[in-house]
């Protein structure tokens, strides 16, 4: 029984590590955000992450912000030829967020494009 006025926390981050909810949780495997993987950002089938929340309060704006971050992400692959400068290593370190221990370092190089002019 949850008492009246309580305050109820999830533990998001715990469910990210969780290897009930996902396959191999510490694996980097970006392929699994892929459509027709095992994402689900809304939670209308199951919560397994909540980075805009979840139910009636779920942020409004998330489609808006998905756009966004897709089209920023985009066009930051679209412009530059990245690197890594040195070993990749992604060992994390709780901090406000989780950060990684050892910042990523990379090799940023504008990729040329034929000007039409
Ligand atoms: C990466 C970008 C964003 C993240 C991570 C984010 C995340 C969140 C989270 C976690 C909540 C609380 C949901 C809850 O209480 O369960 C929220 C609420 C809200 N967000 Fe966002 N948000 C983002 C972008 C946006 C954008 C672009 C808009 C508007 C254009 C927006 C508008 C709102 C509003 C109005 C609420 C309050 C909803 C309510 O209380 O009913 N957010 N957001």
């Amino acid at each position: 029984m949850i008492p009246k006025n309580a305050a109820v926390n999830f533990m998001v981050a715990e469910m990210g590590w969780d290897p009930q909810v996902w396959e191999d949780p510490m694996a980097f495997k970006p392929e699994r955000f892929l459509e027709g993987g095992e994402f689900d950002l809304t939670g209308s089938k199951e919560i397994k992450m909540m980075p805009f929340g979840a139910g009636r309060r779920m942020c409004p704006g998330y489609a808006l912000a998905m756009l966004h971050l897709e089209y920023f992400v985009a066009n930051l692959v679209w412009n530059f030829k990245w690197e890594a400068a040195g070993e990749v290593d992604l060992t994390e370190k709780p901090e406000f967020t989780v950060v990684m221990k050892h910042p990523l370092e990379v090799k940023l190089s504008p990729r040329v494009k034929a000007s039409s002019q």
